[in-house]
């Protein structure tokens, strides 16, 4: 897709935004809570290069692949449960004292959200994260009020890849899958939004476990969200 003039006066009327490794930088965070987990259950830290590519599909892929120790783990593998209820718990209690203290917004967020904003482009946030942790963090960096609605992994039965969540906030911002467009960082957002029916931006500097950004099948791929303008 060209990009001249992708994002113009008309054209999204809805645009639905992934949150960690597309408007923020919240590995740090993110690495930070794994590490505190592992190290309470006497492994070793992972640490933020390792995490990075942990990211993307929720907190329970993210603690199950930390236990495992590999961005491939897959959900059929045999796991002792009681062990990832654990560290789950573990997880969720860190994330929440550490959540935005080093997250910050990626450089071209802010003008890509004032751009959109000003051509009376609906917003929302439509994330794999954990919904209790989504409006904390946007409110910490001050991203808060660019967005009508925000649905976090947990909101419905089902997270991306699914294209649920992004047709629930399709539907509630009154877009229509020619008018809306899903921006994101991995597989998750291009494979949900392909579900969907809808087009997909893909960035290249954020999480995606190996999968570069110019593979997923994205409609347009960008260094940043500037590009867009
Ligand atoms: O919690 C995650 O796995 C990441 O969530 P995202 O959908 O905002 O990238
Ligand atoms: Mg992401």
């Amino acid at each position: 897709m060209n990009l001249n003039g992708l994002f113009n006066d008309r054209w999204p009327g809805v645009a639905l935004f992934d949150l960690d490794g597309t408007l923020v930088d919240s590995a740090p965070d993110l690495a930070a809570a794994t590490d505190r987990m592992l190290e309470h259950l006497g492994r070793p830290r992972a640490g933020l290069e390792k995490v990075r590519n942990w990211v993307g599909n929720g907190s329970p892929v993210l603690v199950r692949r930390a236990l495992a120790d590999q961005a491939d783990w897959e959900p059929a593998r045999p796991e002792d449960d009681a062990l990832f209820e654990d560290a789950l718990a573990i997880f969720f209690q860190a994330y929440g004292e550490l959540n935005g203290q080093h997250a910050r917004v990626y450089d071209g967020v802010l003008d890509c959200l004032a751009h959109l904003k000003h051509h009376g482009c609906r917003m929302a946030v439509v994330t794999n994260k954990p919904e209790r942790f989504v409006a904390p963090l946007l409110e910490r960096l001050g991203l808060a009020e660019w967005f009508e609605l925000t649905l976090g992994g947990d909101t419905l039965p089902v997270k991306k890849p699914d294209p649920a969540p992004l047709l629930r906030a399709m539907e509630a911002l009154n877009g229509t899958p020619g008018t809306t467009v899903m921006v994101g960082d991995s597989a998750a957002d291009v494979d949900a939004a392909l579900a969907a029916g809808i087009p997909s931006v893909a960035v290249r500097y954020g999480y995606n476990f190996g999968k570069p950004a110019d593979t997923l099948g994205a409609d347009a791929v960008v260094d940043s969200l500037a590009e867009l303008l």
